[in-house]
């Protein structure tokens, strides 16, 4: 029997997935895994028992990858599940900041007891008029799973569209409209578009770069959506270039007190991923990614571990160790293996970075003991047998 926590509400249909061989546990520290969406964990305490987090989303800023990775803890994430939920909304944030709709259905709900609304309607309407978004240029940061469906969207909007993206994967730069200019230079970007949109993850190298620098190069009168994360644009210089005019909008999915209630901002409860579709199959990826794991020892979509699959358990036993990158761990391992005349009959081994997981298939039932002579092997941090 298998125990996971969840964090934060997890869609039905996800959870559903796990059969009886799982059980919802209140309890933490109990628990084999864990499903979360943005609720922060750097501060808690992480058990023993804690073999997976599953985020069902994409952003993992909220979760101590070190720190997990060091407890032998493999993290997933959901590539893509959300990815057209934030697009829509991200498509909606334009066009609020082309149009005064807020402004104008404010002041609708204003005058509602007004006897003749519809005559003063055509008075008032030209204080909410707008502009199109065909024929403008918009600048995407990021083309991934996200940056990509709204870069190839605003194409068929009549908008001219300039992506960037240094690390661009092969499958999202196979997704891209040939209709898009590459920008070579973020800062080609800056001094281009009319609307600029931030697609890329929270890092230590993202932090802040949208600052009084950044926007120094922008057009004047240039809109900002940002439905990456707050901390990815230093709000005391947006503050100022909003009071200042020099950004005409800021459309944001992170409300935090210096951006809240500034003119010229149109702050967003973090709705992107949260459509019935978007929650639906986040919970669904994160739920079979976490079962795959436990039960087959199979890492799809981890962020802190090597991807490392090798299809369904057999009738034998599995071995899956999680270990650091270093020389010499293969060969321990099957030393081990021989030891014990246990012979392997399929066998994986896949490195990110510091870390790196073994998968060894054995077609033997093993000593009990085993566990811990892997466990003793310096580097080794945590070892399963999947009988
Ligand atoms: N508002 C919301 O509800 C949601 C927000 N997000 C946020 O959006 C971010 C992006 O999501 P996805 O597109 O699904 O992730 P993704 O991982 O598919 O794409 C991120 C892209 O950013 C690129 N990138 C990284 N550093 C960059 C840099 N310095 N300059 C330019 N490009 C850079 C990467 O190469 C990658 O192509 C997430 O990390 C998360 O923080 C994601 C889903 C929902
Ligand atoms: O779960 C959510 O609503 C937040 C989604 C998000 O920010 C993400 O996937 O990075």
């Amino acid at each position: 029997m298998y125990e996971y926590h969840c964090l934060n509400p997890i869609a039905e249909i996800g959870l559903e997935q796990f059969g009886e061989k799982y059980a919802a546990t209140e309890n933490i520290d109990e628990a084999d895994a864990v499903l979360v969406r943005s609720a922060s964990m750097h501060d808690m305490e992480l058990g023993d028992s804690l073999k997976a987090i599953a985020r069902a989303g994409a952003g993992v800023n909220n979760i101590p990858l070190d720190k997990c990775a060091e407890k032998g803890i493999v993290v997933f994430n959901t590539p893509g599940a959300n990815a057209n939920g934030v697009k829509e909304l991200v498509l909606a944030g334009m066009l609020l900041s082309a149009r005064d709709i807020i402004g104008g259905i404010n002041w609708v709900e204003e005058h509602e007891e007004d006897g003749d609304l519809a005559k003063i309607t055509e008075k008032k309407k030209k204080a909410f008029a707008g502009t199109e978004l065909e024929g403008k240029k918009l600048g995407v940061i990021g083309l991934g799973a996200i940056g990509v469906l709204v870069a190839n969207t605003a194409t068929h909007l009549g908008m001219d569209v300039y992506g960037y993206d240094p690390y661009i994967s092969v499958d999202t730069a196979w997704k891209l409209s040939r209709n898009i200019h590459h920008a070579k230079t973020v800062d080609e970007l800056y001094k281009e578009c009319d609307y600029i949109t931030i697609h890329v993850p929270a890092t230590p190298d993202t932090k802040g770069m949208i600052d009084k620098g950044a926007i120094s190069l922008m057009k004047k009168n240039v809109v900002i959506l940002n439905f990456a994360r707050d901390v990815l644009v230093n709000s005391e210089d947006m503050v100022d270039a909003l009071v200042s005019g020099s950004v005409k909008c800021y459309v944001t999915d992170f409300p935090t007190p210096e951006i809240a209630g500034v003119k010229g901002a149109i702050v967003i409860p973090h709705l992107g991923a949260s459509t019935e579709e978007s929650e639906d199959n986040c919970a669904r990826m994160a739920v079979a990614e976490v079962i795959d794991y436990l039960e087959n020892g199979n890492i799809v979509h981890s962020v802190n571990y090597p991807d490392c699959d090798m299809g369904p358990k057999g009738e034998g036993t599995r071995i899956t160790v999680l270990h650091h990158n270093i020389p010499n761990m293969l060969g321990q391992f099957t030393t081990l293996l021989a030891e014990e005349n246990l012979n392997i009959a399929l066998m994986s081994n896949k490195s990110r970075n510091e870390y790196a997981y073994t998968m060894m298939d054995v077609d033997a039932n093993v000593p009990a003991d085993l566990i811990e002579k892997f466990g003793s092997i310096e580097g080794v941090l945590k070892v399963r047998i999947i009988q």
